[in-house]
């Protein structure tokens, strides 16, 4: 039997920050994975392999360079599956390539197979035709992720109908497709097929479109995704689904109201589960939610001492990006080291076409919280760069405190939005003010100059810039 300071159990990003932070602390760690391969959902299933998915459909459609030069930029042959996916195969590889680099450099072992929990202490781990391994640590942190929810009216086994990892497998590309589910997989995926010049639905429930979005940005996605061509079918819900054994006969699927769609492929992304199913958890006393996540205190330590979940398996907000932080502040609280928060602000980045991008409040969230707010907005359509590079669509909305013009929302829309975000996100985790980007010297012609054309057109419905407090 093996002792270490930290057992970890799954080897997505949350489970390979959480075990090298502790190896960087000196600690005597192993991480233990189901799958052969390691990296989880982020690089395997879903956040490396839907954004090289993006920029593929984007290069295979020259989609960037549509109407710029006075020449057709597509290129001349028809894009096939192989086309599609051949990037994403090379990029996977390369990333699992680098994980497997960065546990080996620090030091952490890597053990192949499904743990379980045997006792508070204990994981067992059991792999096909192997001895069962034990492993006692003084740390276990669960870290196994979610897996796709299948809503049961659709059927999975026809390799015509897809969750979103099984669209990765797909053999060609579908000739028409629907996408159930509108939110930021079947949003994201949506856009990548209609780039393609693939005719798309999109079906969901709820009447608004990633309605955590601010208002006006997601008004503006939607107009933007119509445009791409993605037909939106929101508020509207899937009754039955007809899929014919003739491979070549067409899926009907039926609206309620009657409406019929028929199409050749279907992906259904309404939301995952949580994978706690088979682990032990709740036998040695971790308490599960109504939806199987693993319920933590504010740490990301369980109801059991010592006992640790990080990651998409405690559910919202369920992002690569999070699930590291979260990691890392689970294994400074257990190891007792240097007190850690969690950033007060997060950022969301949504890789549809066109991109979106938001940090802090929305005009919405003001409103019902009764904070007067006034807005600046810059369109990438008036910027220098946004010109060059016919970015005719982007918006940069900044959402200012009236009373002291303290930043307190920014939303990106278009290209670069992901990326773009960031400055603001820094101002919003600094309790900066308008003046910070008034004051600030940007490249010139950049995307980013848009923060001071934000500010200005902000400062014009107030037209004054508070004064400046001591110390900044
Ligand atoms: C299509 C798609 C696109 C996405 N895009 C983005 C994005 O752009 N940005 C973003 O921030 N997030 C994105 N996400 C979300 C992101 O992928 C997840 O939030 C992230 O992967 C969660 O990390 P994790 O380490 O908690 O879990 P996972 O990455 O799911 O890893 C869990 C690991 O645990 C292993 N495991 C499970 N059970 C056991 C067991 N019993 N024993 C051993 N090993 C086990 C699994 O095999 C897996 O390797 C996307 C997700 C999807 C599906
Ligand atoms: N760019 C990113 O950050 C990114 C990208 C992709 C995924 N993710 C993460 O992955 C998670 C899962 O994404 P998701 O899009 O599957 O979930 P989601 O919760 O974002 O959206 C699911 C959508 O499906 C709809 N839905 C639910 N049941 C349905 C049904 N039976 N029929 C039709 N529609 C139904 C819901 O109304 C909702 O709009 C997200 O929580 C997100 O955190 C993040």
């Amino acid at each position: 039997m093996a002792h270490f300071d930290l057992v970890v159990i799954g080897s997505g990003p949350a489970g390979e920050k959480g075990a090298v932070h502790a190896a960087l602390h000196g600690k005597r760690v192993a991480v233990v994975e189901r799958e052969p391969v390691p990296g989880g959902t982020a690089a395997n299933t879903g956040t490396i392999p839907s954004k090289t998915l993006r920029e593929t459909s984007l290069y295979l459609s020259g989609f960037r360079q549509r109407g710029l030069y006075g020449v057709e930029a597509h290129l001349q042959h028809k894009t096939t599956v192989s086309d599609f996916l051949y990037r994403e195969r090379r990029v996977k590889g390369g990333e699992r390539q680098r994980i497997l680099e960065d546990l080996q450099r620090h030091g952490v072992e890597l053990v192949y197979g499904k743990g379980t929990l045997a006792d508070k202490r204990t994981v067992v781990v059991s792999r096909d035709g192997q001895p069962e391994r034990r492993l006692t640590a003084d740390v276990i942190l669960v870290a196994t992720g979610s897996s796709p929810f299948r809503p049961p009216l659709y059927p999975f086994g026809d390799p015509r109908v897809h969750d979103s990892d099984e669209l990765l497998d797909i053999q060609q590309l579908p000739r028409a497709l629907v996408v159930v589910g509108a939110g930021v997989i079947g949003s994201e995926y949506a856009c990548m097929f209609a780039a393609l010049g693939i005719p798309v639905t999109l079906v969901d429930p709820k009447a608004e479109l990633l309605p955590f979005l601010d208002d006006e940005v997601s008004a503006l996605l939607r107009q933007r995704m119509e445009a791409l061509g993605v037909k939106m079918r929101l508020g509207h819900t899937v009754e039955t689904v007809e899929v014919p054994p003739d491979p070549n006969a067409p899926i009907r699927l039926t609206l309620k109201g009657g409406e019929q769609l028929e199409v050749d492929q279907v992906l259904v992304a309404s939301g995952r589960s949580a994978n706690t199913a088979g682990l032990g958890l709740e036998a040695v006393g971790v308490k599960l939610g109504a939806r199987g996540q693993v319920e933590v205190g504010p740490e990301y330590q369980t109801a059991v001492p010592g006992i640790y979940a990080v990651g998409d398996v405690i559910g919202f907000p369920a992002l690569a990006s999070t699930s590291m932080e979260q990691a890392r502040i689970a294994v400074m609280h257990a190891f007792g080291l240097e007190a850690n928060r969690m950033a007060p602000v997060l950022p969301y980045g949504i890789y549809t076409i066109p991109e979106v991008s938001m940090a802090g409040e929305t005009e919405e969230s003001l409103r019902s919280k009764d904070i007067p707010y006034v807005v600046g907005r810059a369109h990438f359509s008036t910027n220098a760069r946004g010109q060059i590079i016919g970015e005719c669509y982007g918006l940069l909305k900044l959402l200012f405190r009236k009373e002291d013009l303290r930043l307190l929302g920014v939303h990106v829309l278009g290209e670069q939005a992901s990326e773009l975000v960031h400055v603001g996100l820094l101002a919003l985790m600094t309790g900066a003010s308008a003046r910070l980007f008034v004051e600030t010297c940007f490249n010139y012609p950049t995307l980013s100059d848009a923060y001071k054309t934000a500010t200005y057109d902000a400062l014009e419905k107030v037209r004054s810039l508070p004064a400046r407090t001591p110390g900044t």
